[in-house]
């Protein structure tokens, strides 16, 4: 199991430091949307120039022209990029037929996905690397969690990694752990934490080893 460090912060030198004080126990470095929006594609080469040892996440939620997209984050130093569930068919099959060329990885990203067995075994068809199930912000606000919906996506796909985010704390990992999770993705329950540092290293113990 791998723990994924969403880094949901507005500028690049904040996300050097917590990739520095974090990188002993995380496996997955996500380069967050608001970076994406605030700095794009040459923000995340800035950290892949600093850090070219690291896996990176690109979030960029791809919806169109899904084969430039991806293989413009792959350019700038993505290791995996993320397109959404949302998208059509063929913008997923061009996605993954566009990191497969580059040797890259694949999310499709669920946020907003109300029937999530159907294209859960849907897209497990189409064959990206991971799907993941995630409660976004807006929802996370109201209450909600990704806790349900990743069960359903468990017992949905055959072939596919599975991952899961969305408000994951220190205290609430244990709870998706023992579903069985390729990746966990934790933001804010790292990042917004006294010691990031600790939270990574606490999620991460309870993880078992790959
Ligand atoms: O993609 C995101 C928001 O759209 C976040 O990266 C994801 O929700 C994880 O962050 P957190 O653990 O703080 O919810």
């Amino acid at each position: 199991m791998k723990l994924q460090l969403a880094i949901d912060l507005e500028d690049v030198n904040g996300a050097i430091n917590l990739i520095e004080k974090t990188k002993d126990s995380v496996d997955i470095f996500e380069y967050g949307t608001p970076l994406v929006i605030n700095f794009g594609l040459e923000g995340l080469q800035t950290i892949r120039e600093k850090f070219p040892d690291i896996t990176l996440l690109a979030d960029i939620k791809i919806m169109d022209v899904a084969s430039y997209e991806v293989e413009q984050a792959y350019k700038y130093g993505a290791d995996i990029t993320t397109i959404l569930a949302a998208a059509e068919d063929q913008s997923i099959k061009d996605a993954v037929g566009a990191a497969k060329k580059a040797g890259k990885e694949l999310l499709v990203d669920m946020i907003g996905i109300h029937d999530v067995a159907k294209r859960a075994q849907e897209l497990d068809a189409i064959g990206p690397d991971y799907i993941g199930t995630h409660t976004g912000y807006d929802l996370q606000a109201l209450g909600e969690t990704p806790f349900e919906t990743f069960n359903i996506l468990k017992d949905n796909v055959t072939k596919t990694k599975t991952a899961v985010a969305g408000g994951i704390k220190v205290n609430t990992a244990q709870r998706i752990i023992d579903e069985g999770p390729d990746v966990l993705i934790v933001g804010g329950g790292i990042s917004t934490t006294d010691d990031p540092a600790e939270s990574a290293r606490q999620i991460k113990a309870l993880m078992p080893k790959d």
